[in-house]
């Protein structure tokens, strides 16, 4: 089995290839991708640089080109929801892009023609999770991402996002990764531990939070392999 764990910023990556160790490096597309095997589990690691595009584009390269059957992301987000704070791991029940708008022919936020709102996550993936949480004594949030190419530092903003989209958390990749996935049919999984709040105080929270958390998801990551 062929597993791709993705992140979008190095240091949500970094943990995973200290906890490896040894991996190969291929460069491709202006980008790096790690190869590694664990426990008869085939990996590649890449992180994809910021923001829904990036993703996209290393989301379809760790499936089309590296050939990978799964692909758990694993990183760090804001919290919406006031029960949510730094540290908590989340994994995404659905996610949807909270900036993708054509409202003005009446559609919904999050929707354009051929596609939908939300894309969920695979369901087996969610429930191994749940084991593994339970097994390890690991609390997992569970809830809606919203996606989108912002980093949400801004009361008004983060209100807006929580209530039209019902959503629990915000990040900028995990929607790109859910409709590149659910295109080429490869069951997916996005967990983010949350850095900071989405509001004004977010921009300081995030930098003293982003390696902490990072390192809570990857560690979640890593008790999910043992059981893939
Ligand atoms: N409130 C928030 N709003 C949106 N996304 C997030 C996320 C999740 N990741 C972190 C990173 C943040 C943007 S760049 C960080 C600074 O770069 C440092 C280099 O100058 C991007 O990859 C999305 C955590 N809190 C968030």
């Amino acid at each position: 089995m062929k597993i791709a764990i993705m992140g979008a910023m190095v240091e949500e990556i970094t943990p995973l290839l200290d906890f490896f160790g040894s991996y190969e490096t291929i460069a491709f597309a202006k980008n790096r991708y790690y190869t590694t095997t664990y426990k008869g589990l085939e990996l590649v690691i890449a992180y994809s640089k910021i923001g829904k595009v990036n993703a996209s584009l290393t989301a379809t390269t760790l499936i089309e080109k590296f050939g990978a059957e799964q692909l758990l992301f694993s990183g760090v987000a804001g919290a919406l929801n006031p029960n949510l704070h730094v540290g908590d791991v989340l994994v995404a029940t659905a996610l949807t892009q909270h900036d993708l708008d054509i409202t003005a022919f009446g559609h919904p936020h999050g929707y354009v023609p051929e596609g939908s709102v939300y894309v969920e996550t695979d369901a087996s993936l969610r429930a191994l999770a749940h084991k593994v949480a339970h097994a390890q004594n690991i609390s997992l949030q569970e809830g809606i991402i919203a996606t989108g190419d912002q980093f949400i530092c801004d009361g008004t903003k983060k209100e807006w996002i929580y209530k039209t989209f019902n959503a629990d958390a915000t990040e900028m990749e995990g929607a790109s990764v859910a409709v590149v996935c659910d295109a080429l049919k490869i069951p997916f999984c996005v967990f983010r531990a949350i850095s900071d709040a989405a509001d004004m105080d977010a921009g300081f929270s995030f930098d003293e939070f982003l390696v902490s958390s990072a390192k809570e998801s990857a560690q979640f990551i890593i008790a999910m392999l043992d059981e893939l």
